[in-house]
């Protein structure tokens, strides 16, 4: 099986690029950028991220980024988890950044979105991967700040696929940038948000009504909402997904408890990603084996996973045919 969900086509919705700088690109960027980092070595890191909830990883999270300055780092990162993916049998990245996090620290947009989509137009190049670029906002800090990020975007609109919304979910209801999304719509963007992560299920009831989004990143609690599943199971608006990462911040404390084997009965619009993958121990093809060896799903149900990415990813339309092909072939 292992081989297999290898070789499988995968597509991915759900990827902080900041999530995926491993501790040794950590150490590579802070001595290029003459930065002293809190930790002696590759493995005092690793050993730091022990989270109880989102909150804890977030403060490490947001610490680490601080290695990223130049727009050569932000290629470096993104290469670095390009090459991983594709070696894994990932075909499609779709990648989150947090413009918030970086702005804050003095590091421009332009800095950040030219190091990103260099990389992305390399990945392209030098191994057929496509990929998609989503901004996100960080639903902790005013609305207000959202809006003029926004703003900001607006010479790069071009490059973004879609926005975003993560960090702290809790007592940071999606309603509170109402205006923002309604902005990003006008503008012609696509939407996406965290929500019923460590939020309830009305989060996610919110994400839909109020910022009228076209999927749902995470979503793992709302089949505490009967109605509210029965109405995703009838719009087939996506979940994505991420297991791994479900387990490393407690939303779940064993991987046979995860609601995933519910969502499935329940009719939803599954797919399977790794948010965090240098935090939360491993990338997509390590997410789908921890399903494997939690629920034991056949061969058809991952395929059922992989096609739900293939289909609701901001692609174009010839590349989804000749994926959709690729995947009922394996
Ligand atoms: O898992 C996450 N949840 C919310 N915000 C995030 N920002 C990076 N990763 C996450
Ligand atoms: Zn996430």
């Amino acid at each position: 099986m292992k081989d297999w969900l290898k070789t499988l086509p995968k597509v991915e919705l759900h990827l902080h690029i900041e999530g995926s700088l491993e501790p040794e690109l950590m150490f590579a960027l802070a001595k290029r950028n003459d930065i002293t980092l809190p930790y002696a070595s590759v493995e005092e890191v690793r050993e730091a991220y022990d989270f109880d909830d989102l909150q804890s990883f977030l403060d490490l999270y947001y610490q680490g980024m601080a290695v990223l300055r130049t727009a050569d780092d932000f290629f470096d990162l993104a290469m670095d988890y390009f090459r991983r993916a594709q070696a894994e049998g990932v075909v499609h990245v779709e990648l989150s950044f947090d413009p918030q996090a970086h702005l804050a620290r003095g590091i421009e947009m332009d800095v950040q979105i030219e190091g990103l989509t260099r990389a992305m137009r390399q990945a392209e190049r030098e191994w057929g991967l496509s990929t998609a670029l989503i901004m996100s906002f960080l639903r902790d800090r005013p609305a207000e700040e959202a809006m003029s990020v926004l703003e900001r975007a607006g010479p790069y609109l071009e490059l973004l696929d879609a926005v975003g919304l993560d960090s702290a979910e809790r007592d940071n209801p999606p309603s509170k940038f109402a205006e923002v999304f309604a902005r990003a719509k006008l503008l012609g963007l696509p939407r996406v948000a965290h929500a019923g992560e460590e939020g309830p299920a009305e989060y996610i009831r919110q994400a839909l009504d109020v910022l009228d989004v076209c999927r749902i990143d995470h979503g793992v609690r709302c089949l505490e909402d009967p109605e509210l599943a029965a109405r995703l199971r009838d719009t087939q608006v996506p979940l994505t997904v991420c297991p791994l990462s479900n387990l490393r911040l407690k939303v779940v404390d064993d991987m046979r408890d995860h609601p995933l084997p519910g969502l499935l009965d329940a009719g939803l619009k599954l797919t399977i990603n790794s948010d965090d993958p240098a935090y939360f121990g491993g990338g997509v093809l390590d997410n789908y084996l921890a399903c494997h060896h939690a629920f034991d799903w056949n061969k058809d149900t991952f395929r059922g996973l992989a096609r739900n990415a293939i289909e609701v990813a901001f692609m174009d339309e010839g590349r989804r045919r000749m994926l959709l092909a690729d995947l009922d072939a394996a």
